[in-house]
């Protein structure tokens, strides 16, 4: 233990240095120093060196260092959650990365393949302080004891799975199983799909691979961004926090409704209307309801354009022939409204030509080409020609043509366009809205010639910066605090200027993350979609537009499925991607829910398909779920057990049907129906799909007769400890 203290204390001793040096660095960096070239490049190499190592540093603060192995041969590591260097000559490694590849063993040896490992020791911290160490031996013939054996090398374990909950997901950098680590560190670059029941750790395992990967392909990723695609903001929050405890913090987590920048979609859909937006064929309904926007005037009823020299006639032949040379150059819409345009301008002036300067007698035309150029000037210039051509090829945001389209569905069938009609302006958009956007965004094209080639004049600029940047920092001295395989990159690792007035464009302005909120053909590095079965062919599409390299991380559980969304098989999701070429593996241990909650949930799922078999739990606790009836006073019975359940530490939710939230909530203190649930609360208030993916420490479930079996499956799977259900109604059969 006093070992153990004491190098802690010197790794403590070194963050404090590294921090302290750190943030003076940033500090003086940024006081101004003149506004002279050489001051501003050297701020910046500063700032930009330093600041990324500082927001480490204090994101992990907290147990630090929680392991270490002592090696056959005589070496010993010690394992935390960023690598920590001495300030030596050679940059001795102090602490080493959990990512790194000599950390490995830690997760991964066993008795029987103990990966060159003598002993295993798990280092417990309360703040700096050492409080436990657990020991195992692995190699079987080594007779010293320490006095802090684990015999069976699960207690740190079972600590953190029965620690009380506080409302926001923990890092589990301590105790990945083999399993899991071997997801973690998957190789595999393109897509990887992980399926496993309720509590298998498949969300903190997919948190623990952005950050695994982070570290592995930090120059890539850092500058690309990982997106976390999750299923409702609660959820987002509740997850939070993980990444940033193991010092990462580039990163964007979203909801499907945050997707297209610069729309809120705070709607709701019925669940039909739900289901025809997601619907794959809807991006077919939308290419053509786009091209019902180009449009011809009625053969016989010309446009007739005031003009000086008489009107102007556009008919259905000269808009015709305009629309297929459009069309003709496949652009989207609003890109190839200029070939319309063009050829509308031509036709006029051609016919205004014709008119003004015709020979009477049969003769050449009088105007000369000067004349007609001047003329079809004119013509171009016109404010009642663009009026024409704008009413019959408008120029269309995406969001004015899907709220023209929800206004008047077509190219659906009769129902499922009742079930979508929507007065224009009327409501919100809906989260199902949003790829829709994205779809109509790619159908309608949008001209940003101006912006790219300011964008470009701007690069030239900084390419000229960079290269004075470049020189400079040569020479500057960087901190290495990690393990060899890994970099902070310092400006001096950047091999030329090109790639260097790219990084300092994330520099100078926003992480990657943020600039990749705000752009919507952004690419990332890689996506991780969290509750992955419930995404809609739709929801597909668009993240596989922001993902054109395919390396996409998808976490999900078929018998969470809600009853109207989804799309089956990962084969028929992915097919129409990457084929068949697709990683998929399983987890199979429930670490969340106790055996007797697990037993009771798995019930529910058997019912329907009897060959179901459910995640074996990775303990037990001998509390026995219970089943109440609440007589007439329902409100009045959850209350009395929530008084019950109400946990001294720890969070307790209660999950009750949507319409049953008002009555459960009224004598409940402190909580309010209706609101956004806030999850660090002792007790919660959530309807089943609020509940996914979250846990508790207990739960009590209101009323399960009126849910759908995955609805309840996941409501009853949620509990750490303890679980009651409370109803007046009939109950589902399984839980009778
Ligand atoms: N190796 C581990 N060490 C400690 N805790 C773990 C480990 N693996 C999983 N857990 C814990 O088990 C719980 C369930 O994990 P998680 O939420 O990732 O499961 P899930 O598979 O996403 O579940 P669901 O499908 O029900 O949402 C979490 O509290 C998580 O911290």
């Amino acid at each position: 233990m006093r070992e153990e203290q004491e190098f802690i204390d010197r790794v403590h001793a070194r963050v404090d240095e590294l921090r302290g040096v750190t943030a003076r660095d940033v500090e003086q960096a940024l006081t101004p120093v003149g506004t002279g070239l050489q001051a501003r490049l050297e701020r910046d190499v500063l700032v930009a060196e330093r600041s990324g190592l500082l927001a480490a540093l204090n994101a992990v603060d907290g147990s630090l260092c929680f392991g270490r192995i002592d090696l056959s041969d005589g070496v010993a590591h010690h394992i935390g959650r960023i690598g920590i260097r001495e300030d030596d000559t050679e940059h001795t490694p102090l602490l080493i990365d959990w990512r790194a590849p000599v950390a490995r063993p830690f997760y991964l040896a066993t008795g029987h393949v103990p990966m060159g490992l003598r002993r295993r020791r798990h280092i417990t911290t309360e703040g700096r302080t050492v409080t436990e160490l657990h020991d195992e031996i692995l190699d079987l013939g080594d007779e010293d004891r320490t006095g802090f054996e684990d015999p069976n090398g699960d207690a740190v374990l079972l600590a953190a799975l029965n620690s009380a909950r506080t409302g926001r997901m923990g890092d589990i950098v301590r105790t990945i199983q083999a399993e899991q680590d071997r997801i973690i560190r998957a190789p595999h670059r393109g897509v990887l799909v992980v399926e496993g029941g309720p509590g298998t750790g498949k969300t903190a395992v997919a948190l623990h691979r952005a950050a695994f990967l982070l570290y592995e392909h930090r120059e890539v990723l850092a500058k690309r961004a990982v997106l976390i695609v999750g299923p409702n903001p609660a959820f987002l929050r509740y997850i939070a926090e993980v990444l940033p405890a193991l010092g990462e913090t580039g990163v964007l987590l979203a909801t499907q409704a945050e997707l297209f920048p610069g729309v809120h979609a705070t709607g709701t859909d019925t669940p039909h209307a739900a289901a025809v937006k997601g619907g794959a064929h809807m991006a077919e309904a939308l290419a053509l309801a786009v091209r019902d926007r180009q449009q011809l005037p009625e053969p016989g009823a010309p446009l007739a354009i005031p003009h000086d020299d008489g009107d102007l006639i556009l008919d259905w032949e000269i808009a015709y022939e305009a629309r297929q040379a459009a069309r003709d150059t496949l652009l989207p819409h609003n890109l190839a409204r200029p070939h319309f345009a063009f050829r509308i301008v031509d036709a006029l002036t051609e016919q205004l030509t014709e008119r003004i300067g015709a020979d009477p007698y049969g003769g050449p035309n009088f105007l000369g080409p000067d004349d007609i150029a001047q003329l079809g000037k004119a013509v171009a210039m016109s404010p009642e020609v663009h009026e024409a051509i704008e009413s019959l090829w408008p120029v269309l945001t995406p969001q004015e043509f899907l709220a023209g389209y929800l206004a008047e569905p077509v190219y659906v069938p009769e129902a499922d366009a009742e079930a979508l009609r929507r007065a224009p302006g009327a409501g919100e958009w809906t989260p199902a809205d949003v790829p829709l956007l994205d779809v109509a965004a790619e159908l309608l094209g949008f001209d940003d010639s101006a912006e790219r080639a300011a964008a470009e004049a701007e690069r030239q600029e900084r390419v000229a910066y960079a290269q004075g940047l470049l020189e400079l920092s040569r020479g500057s001295e960087t901190y290495e605090f990690e393990d060899e395989e890994s970099e902070v990159l310092a400006a001096h690792d950047i091999i030329d200027a090109e790639r260097m007035a790219e990084r300092h464009e994330e520099i100078d302005h926003r992480s990657a993350a943020e600039r990749a909120a705000a752009d919507r053909t952004w690419a990332f590095g890689h996506i991780i979609v969290d509750e992955a079965q419930e995404l809609s062919p739709m929801a597909w599409r668009l993240l596989m537009r922001r993902s054109p390299t395919r390396s996409l991380t998808l976490v999900g559980d078929p018998a969470q499925t809600s009853e109207e969304a989804g799309v089956g098989s990962w084969e028929k999701i992915l097919d129409p991607y990457v084929g068949d070429r697709f990683e998929h593996v399983t987890l199979g241990v429930n670490y969340r829910t106790p055996a007797e909650i697990m037993e009771l949930a798995a019930r529910v799922v058997r019912e329907r398909n009897p060959s179901f078999v459910a995640p074996g739990s990775v303990r037990s606790t001998g509390e026995e779920p219970w089943v109440r009836e609440a007589g007439e006073d329902l409100a009045g019975a959850v209350a009395k057990a929530v008084a019950e359940l109400t946990p001294g530490e720890g969070r307790l939710a209660v999950i009750a049907p949507r319409e049953l939230h008002e009555q459960v909530a009224g004598p409940l203190e402190g909580v309010v129906a209706g609101a956004e649930p806030d999850l660090t609360r002792s007790v919660v208030l959530l309807d089943p799909r609020q509940a996914k993916g979250l846990e508790f420490d207990h739960v009590l479930v209101v009323e399960p007769g009126r849910y759908g079996t995955s609805d309840l499956y996941v409501a009853l799977t949620r509990a750490t400890q303890r679980l009651g259900i409370v109803h007046r109604e009939e109950l589902p059969s399984a839980l009778r």
